[in-house]
């Protein structure tokens, strides 16, 4: 069995990708954001404050048939940009893409932070981590996918995601028509949670990639590409108007400048990221200052290859062999 679901761009900057999921019987459809950084599947919901879910479809699990209570669980995360949210847990049918998991652990929210309050275009996320990062105490719960994996043809999915416009997260199957390269693969380091890997080099706009390994994630729910200073400046040398803007927290450059591409090197494959794809916005609307794709990992304490970076590839997240695909599109 296999499936297979369109992603879309939730704005003009890409900043994440929105997928329909369908939860209960009968069904509710509700935007969700895949986020291969994390391990929990949560829903604004009917016992979101009235105020919090406003604007946002929300899951009620009074309206499912199939909806039971896991009594006595409960869940909090906190991601990157510090947002959080909190809940306690129902099982109920999930189906993604065309695939069901009979009981799948919904995480309903009784709390959210404004981030999530204001970011009406999603109603939570779909964690697609490894089953070690998940919050649910006491009883950790799988993500879907985890749930998925056995039934599928192969316990594998990939990501497709796209500048402006639609892509897709398919779950079974590697459709190698979305890639011009080679997949090439490299062992994935789920202890984390996350799915870690370790690029070989990175070159900026052409040249001959470097031999500086660099260790990250390949995260779908993070919008930039974050890595360590030294990256960062070296590409930005190349910038004649790059500038680091303390009110942004970011290099921020001039729109009309040509940017020109990176490249890094994994499973003996180079993938380059065009410069355009590394121009992400304007700061604010209609302004001629750009916020660059590319910056410092330095405060976070790990290499984020986010958006940015999975824009240029086909990736496969290989759970049964534990490795990652990555191959230029
Ligand atoms: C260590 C880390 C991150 C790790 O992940 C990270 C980050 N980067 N994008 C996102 C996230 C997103 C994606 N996301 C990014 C957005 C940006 C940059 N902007 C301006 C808007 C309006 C966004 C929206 Cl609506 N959505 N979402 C939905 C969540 C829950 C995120 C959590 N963290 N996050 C940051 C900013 N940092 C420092």
């Amino acid at each position: 069995q296999t499936g297979s679901a369109n992603t879309n761009p939730s704005d003009s900057a890409d900043d994440e990708y929105i997928t329909s999921v369908s939860i209960g019987t009968p069904a509710q459809v509700l935007p969700l954001d895949f986020d291969t950084g994390s391990s929990d599947l949560w829903v604004f919901s009917s016992e979101t404050p009235k105020s919090s879910a406003s604007g946002h479809v929300t899951y009620s699990p009074s309206k499912s048939s199939t909806a039971k209570k896991l009594s006595g669980s409960t869940w909090s995360i906190e991601y990157g940009d510090k947002s959080s949210s909190s809940g306690d847990v129902y099982t109920d049918v999930v189906t993604i893409g065309g695939f069901s998991v009979k009981t799948q652990a919904v995480e309903s929210a009784t709390k959210v932070s404004t981030q999530f309050v204001q970011d009406t275009v999603i109603s939570g996320l779909v964690g697609l981590g490894f089953d070690i990062g998940n919050q649910v105490s006491p009883r950790p719960q799988k993500t879907w996918f985890s749930n998925a994996a056995s039934s599928l043809a192969e316990p594998l999915f990939t990501a497709d995601l796209r500048h402006q416009e639609t892509g897709s997260y398919n779950f079974g199957f590697i459709d190698t028509s979305l890639a011009k390269g080679t997949i090439g693969y490299t062992p994935a380091d789920g202890s984390e949670g996350y799915w870690g890997f370790t690029a070989t080099g990175y070159s900026v706009g052409g040249a001959q990639l470097n031999r500086n390994s660099i260790t990250g994630i390949a995260d779908t729910g993070t919008t930039l590409l974050l890595l360590p200073d030294n990256i960062v400046d070296a590409y930005y040398n190349n910038v004649e108007s790059a500038e680091y803007d303390d009110s942004q927290e970011g290099v921020v450059f001039d729109c009309s400048e040509d940017l020109p591409s990176f490249s890094f090197g994994v499973g003996g494959q180079t993938i380059t990221i065009s410069g355009d794809l590394l121009n992400l916005t304007p700061i604010e609307e209609g302004s001629s200052t750009c916020f660059g794709g590319l910056q410092s990992s330095a405060d976070i304490g790990i290499n984020i290859f986010g958006d940015v970076a999975l824009k240029a590839a086909l990736v496969v997240f290989d759970l049964g062999n534990e490795r990652l695909g990555w191959a230029q599109k």
